[in-house]
């Protein structure tokens, strides 16, 4: 039987489920997280881009988004240097590129125009994870050969890696299903990735099919939150959300999806889902990811 239930503004703890996927959006705020990346597309920086620097060990500016950076940083852009600039270069400035190479950033030029920068940004991350130090990636074919060494390594053990990526959202729609449509390509090809669409407003991300409980903490997270299936449609089952689900069918194409819901539950829900899964957005706290 399908339902909703409607519960007060304020509940109580969640238990995690035994064997249920467990998401931790406080693990990217804590300085032992595992391995943290931060990829940055171009478009204007309007979040705290020194937090999430100072949180990440790998940083990959997707061509025109090392301009952002660099711009962003101003006086400061000394102590922020890339570790990758990856793309056709068809946006990146001369000036950006002299002086980032200039600081030790590895500049990996692909012109194939049959992948986004974004996707070229996601490979050097894979193929840094997969491959690791036997790759120079300054010699690297500049044509395509990124993409194509990349999959070649695909098969290759890769460890928990959460990607955090800034600017995906919002500007072109083109841009912004694209960077949907990313989460769900990224999870199916590599599934120990964990991406993070960051925004000014909330963060975005794949909740697979299966128990999941996702932790947060109110001062980070909240309240609003939406559970979309920009895929498949998905049968959802959920606990410790304002308007809770059972066995509640959702669709994109012309049926329900949940948007304007809100977590309740004290420092975590808990969201079951069908096969394919869903986009799960969560708003910041109010002025959490606000530019300091
Ligand atoms: N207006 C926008 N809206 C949303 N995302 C954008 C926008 N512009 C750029 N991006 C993101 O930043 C990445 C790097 O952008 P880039 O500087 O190369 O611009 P582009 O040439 O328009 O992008 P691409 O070459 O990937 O089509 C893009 O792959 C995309 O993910
Ligand atoms: C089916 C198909 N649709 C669109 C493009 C165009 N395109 C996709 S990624 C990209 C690079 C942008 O930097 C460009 C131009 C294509 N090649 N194939």
């Amino acid at each position: 039987m399908s339902l909703v239930v409607e519960n007060p503004d304020i509940m109580g703890k969640i238990p995690v489920p035994s064997g249920a996927n467990e998401i931790d959006i406080l693990s990217f705020f804590n300085p032992d997280a595992a391995k943290m990346c931060l990829i940055i597309l171009n478009q204007a920086i309007n979040v705290d881009l020194t937090m999430l620097w100072d949180h990440s060990l790998l940083r990959v500016c997707a061509d025109g988004g090392a301009n952002r950076l660099y711009e962003f940083f101003g006086e400061e852009k000394e102590r922020y240097i890339p570790d990758f600039i990856v793309g056709d270069f068809d946006s990146l400035t001369d000036e950006v590129k002299t002086y980032y190479q200039g600081k030790g950033a590895v500049l990996v030029h692909q012109a194939s125009q049959y992948a986004t920068d974004f996707q070229k940004a996601i490979s050097v991350v894979s193929l840094y994870f997969q491959a690791g130090s036997s790759v120079d990636f300054e010699a690297i074919d500049t044509e395509d050969g990124l993409l194509r060494l990349a999959e070649e390594h695909s098969t290759a053990p890769c460890p928990p890696v959460t990607l955090l990526v800034v600017n995906a959202l919002g500007g072109r729609f083109d841009q912004t299903v694209h960077s949907i449509n990313q989460l769900y390509k990224i999870t199916a090809e590599c599934p120990s990735f964990g991406v993070f669409l960051v925004s000014l407003d909330d963060i975005v991300f794949l909740v697979p099919g299966g128990v999941n409980y996702i932790h947060y903490d109110k001062q980070v997270i909240g309240p609003i939150c939406g559970l979309l299936p920009m895929g498949r449609k998905c049968t959802l089952s959920t606990q410790g959300l304002k308007w809770d689900l059972t066995n509640w069918e959702s669709d994109i194409c012309g049926g329900n999806v949940s948007s304007s819901n809100a977590v309740v539950a004290e420092d975590g829900v808990v969201v079951e889902c069908t096969e394919g899964g869903v986009v799960v957005n969560l708003e910041w706290a109010k002025n959490f990811m606000a530019k300091r």
